[in-house]
């Protein structure tokens, strides 16, 4: 939902602080009378006929859901016309007041008790909104305009994450029941009313935050757009299809971010009917519903962590499929742990499914726009349009499924002899969601995947591949660059032997009938040349450690493109004084910079090439230093302190990985070094030259380096 530093940086504005925590009490306080009303609806009408009670939830579903996107473009111009705080303070509190009403009323006057749950509950959604446009146009007067896109998304956040919340004060609430009920009379259950009542105090709670908010005042008329606006939820729907991209990307994106939405919106519109048939009650109905949300929290959040180097495209058609028949399964299933280990499984990928579809249909809505402005307009439309969609398809599957439950009726199936199978009607709805989300989710994978430009290998190689966290892309499995010839490093500190062991390597080897090419960073090719005049000249003190880590990186990627690379390809043998290593130990170590993001920054400069053997002469910083002649260069003459940080870099980076590294004592004798050195990298090379080439190549030496 946004960096968690620019969340901080808004939350940070006291007056829209509050304001935040004022709506999150107010949504919590909401999706717990949404629990409360359609258990009541259930528990008022158990002894009715079946359908009565099917049809008391999907009221209750209609009564919460739909006003709120249907009828708010009609009260949005005579909310405008209102003093905000006030319409907020005053909404917060007649709110409260409707819904504490719920249950006394119930009590004072029992036979009343569900015309008035439907009456209060319809008064309360109708004072609602005339809060949400005030509220809407609130923000923006709160916060500054380049923040008001993340405040946006808070509020979003605030009036979705609250869903699971309440779902799990709801369960507490009834796995207390029997103790509740000792102290609070109540109609059927006490943790609905308690829930009620505690809507209540959200509200009322919410109410005095509100009251004590420095809102200015505001000319009527004038009003702030916001993409969460209700009253725009339909215009955006009718509008919003072409921002989409049009294209069969866009088209598999909506399809299956609405599939993912049917898929919950069933859950929560046949849930507490059916966890009744599987022996739970309202405690069973809080665990599926914060299954739902919660397991949809978690997927959008763990999205973008899951399986990092598969396609988005394919993962978003996976996650959809499995959510559709995790659904699919809790049709027919009997058991409330495992009804919710599935609804678990649905929730946390249709979440999965959201994160990446969004994520996606920037990328859609992007493709139609030319210019730089147009391109977020339209994302914000593109999101607009889901977001509305998103939220019709669930009020009408919310309130259809039910009715289509206590249509279908339970069956009982005769299996033979004593045994039979208990079909319920809320069961059958859930399969049927399921299969028609099946269905669903294959014609979004299909249109989302149909024009993909980085399809990998097929879908299988690739699941497969992205499991053992391998990049399927690139070809030989570990990511690295594989070249017939061999590489090899030579690293250490100042005055370690560095040049004189490159040297003495390259001669050696070329005697053998090797093609050799010793070389060295920075400065081997042209560009090379003068940055490395740049990086070591006393003169430039000046340099950023940021900006020094760029050069040295610059001089690598034009290195490895230029020289290392091709003579690689030719089956040479390569020799360097230096290479990342040394950006590791002393842009990294020495100057403090982040030894992982250093690393990023050069695999990518060096096309991710890897030596075959890393040799690192090791000393003592005072006797590598004392060993040079000349003046010292702006990096030779840093502190002991900083040169003492390097070696132990290169140390730590040897033994990380010891199949990779020979470490010498370079303080031994010059030609025991080399020595050791030769014994290692002979053993590393195949034969030298096919004998019949041999005297073509003693003829020839082929000098590339400047020494
Ligand atoms: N093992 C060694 N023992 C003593 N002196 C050495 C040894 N290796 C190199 N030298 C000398 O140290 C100096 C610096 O060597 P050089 O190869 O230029 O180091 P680097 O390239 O690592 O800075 C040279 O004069 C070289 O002859
Ligand atoms: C390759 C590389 C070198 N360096 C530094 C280390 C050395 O002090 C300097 C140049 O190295 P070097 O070639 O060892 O210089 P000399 O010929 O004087 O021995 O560049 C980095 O800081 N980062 C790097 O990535």
């Amino acid at each position: 939902m946004g960096a968690p530093s620019e969340a901080r940086n808004v939350l940070a504005i006291t007056s829209f602080r509050r304001l935040w925590i004022s709506l999150s009490l107010s949504s919590l306080g909401d999706w717990l009378s949404l629990l409360a009303l359609m258990s009541l609806a259930v528990v008022f009408t158990a002894d009715a006929a079946p359908l009565a009670g099917h049809l008391a939830v999907a009221a209750v579903a209609a009564i919460k859901l739909a006003p709120s996107v249907l009828f708010s473009p009609l009260v949005g111009a005579l909310a405008d016309r209102l003093d905000r705080r006030w319409t907020m303070v005053g909404a917060d509190v007649v709110r409260g007041l409707f819904y504490v009403s719920i249950p006394v009323v119930g009590l004072l006057w029992s036979g009343f008790a569900l015309q008035w749950l439907f009456i209060a509950s319809l008064l309360a959604e109708v004072v609602a909104l005339l809060w949400t446009p005030a509220k809407d146009a609130t923000v923006p007067s709160l916060v500054p305009r380049r923040q008001l896109a993340e405040a946006n998304r808070l509020t979003l956040l605030a009036s979705y994450i609250t869903a699971p919340l309440a779902a799990l004060l709801f369960a507490a609430l009834a796995s207390f029941n029997n103790v509740l009920g000792a102290f609070v009379p109540s109609l059927a259950n006490p943790e609905a009313d308690i829930a009620l009542y505690l809507n209540g105090l959200t509200f009322f709670t919410a109410a005095i935050v509100v009251g004590t908010l420095p809102i200015p005042k505001h000319n009527p008329g004038v009003s702030a757009a916001s993409p969460t606006r209700d009253g725009a939820v339909l215009r955006s729907v009718v509008s919003g299809p072409r921002h989409t991209g049009g294209t069969a990307l866009g088209h598999g994106l909506v399809i299956g971010l609405l599939t993912a939405v049917a898929a919950g919106a069933s859950v929560v519109g046949v849930g507490r009917a059916h966890v009744e048939a599987l022996g739970a009650g309202n405690g069973g109905f809080g665990v599926l519903f914060a299954a739902v949300f919660g397991g949809a929290a978690l997927g959008m959040v763990a999205g973008p962590r899951l399986l990092k180097k598969f396609s988005r495209r394919r993962l978003f058609g996976l996650v959809l499929l499995l959510a559709s028949i995790a659904l699919l399964f809790t049709g027919p299933v009997w058991d409330m742990v495992l009804s919710a280990v599935l609804v678990l499984v649905l929730g946390f990928a249709s979440g999965v499914a959201a994160g990446t579809g969004l994520r996606l249909l920037d990328v859609a809505a992007s493709a139609t726009a030319g210019t730089v402005s147009e391109e977020s307009a339209h994302r914000e439309r593109a999101f607009s349009f889901v977001h509305g969609a998103a939220r019709l398809t669930f009020v009408a599957v919310a309130v259809l499924t039910p009715v289509v439950a206590g249509l279908a009726g339970d069956h009982t199936l005769p299996l033979g002899g004593e045994l039979e199978y208990q079909l319920w009607g809320t069961g059958i709805v859930l399969m049927a969601v399921g299969l028609v989300a099946v269905v669903l989710s294959a014609v979004a994978h299909h249109l989302v995947n149909r024009e993909d430009p980085e399809a990998g290998p097929g879908l299988l190689p690739e699941l497969f591949a992205a499991l053992r966290g391998v990049d399927p892309n690139a070809g030989e499995g570990d990511g690295e660059v594989r070249t017939p010839g061999a590489f090899v490093v030579i690293e250490g500190g100042e005055g370690a032997g560095k040049s004189t062991q490159v040297r003495d390597l390259t001669v050696w080897l070329r005697e053998q009938g090797f093609e050799v090419v010793g070389t060295r960073q920075p400065g081997a090719t042209k560009l090379g040349m003068r940055l490395r005049g740049i990086l070591l000249d006393r003169e430039n003190s000046h340099i950023t450690p940021r900006a020094e880590a760029m050069l040295y990186a610059a001089d690598k990627a034009d290195h490895v493109e230029q020289e290392i690379l091709p003579a690689l390809r030719r089956g040479a043998v390569v020799i360097s004084d230096r290479y990342i290593d040394s950006t590791l130990a002393y842009q990294g170590a020495g100057r403090e910079l982040e030894t992982e993001e250093l690393r990023e920054i050069n695999r990518w400069a060096t096309q991710n090439l890897v030596p075959d053997l890393t040799v690192l002469l090791d000393v003592r910083p005072e006797d590598g230093l004392g060993r040079l002649g000349g003046p010292a260069d702006r990096i030779e003459s840093e502190s002991t302190n900083f040169h003492e940080r390097v070696r132990r870099e290169f140390r730590s980076l040897a033994e990380a990985e010891p199949d990779r590294y020979l470490v010498v004592d370079a303080s031994e004798p010059l030609e025991k070094v080399t020595r050791r050195i030769q014994k290692r990298v002979r053993s590393l090379l195949p034969d030298p030259v096919p004998s019949s080439s041999e005297a073509v190549t003693g003829m020839i030496p082929i000098i590339n380096d400047e020494d």
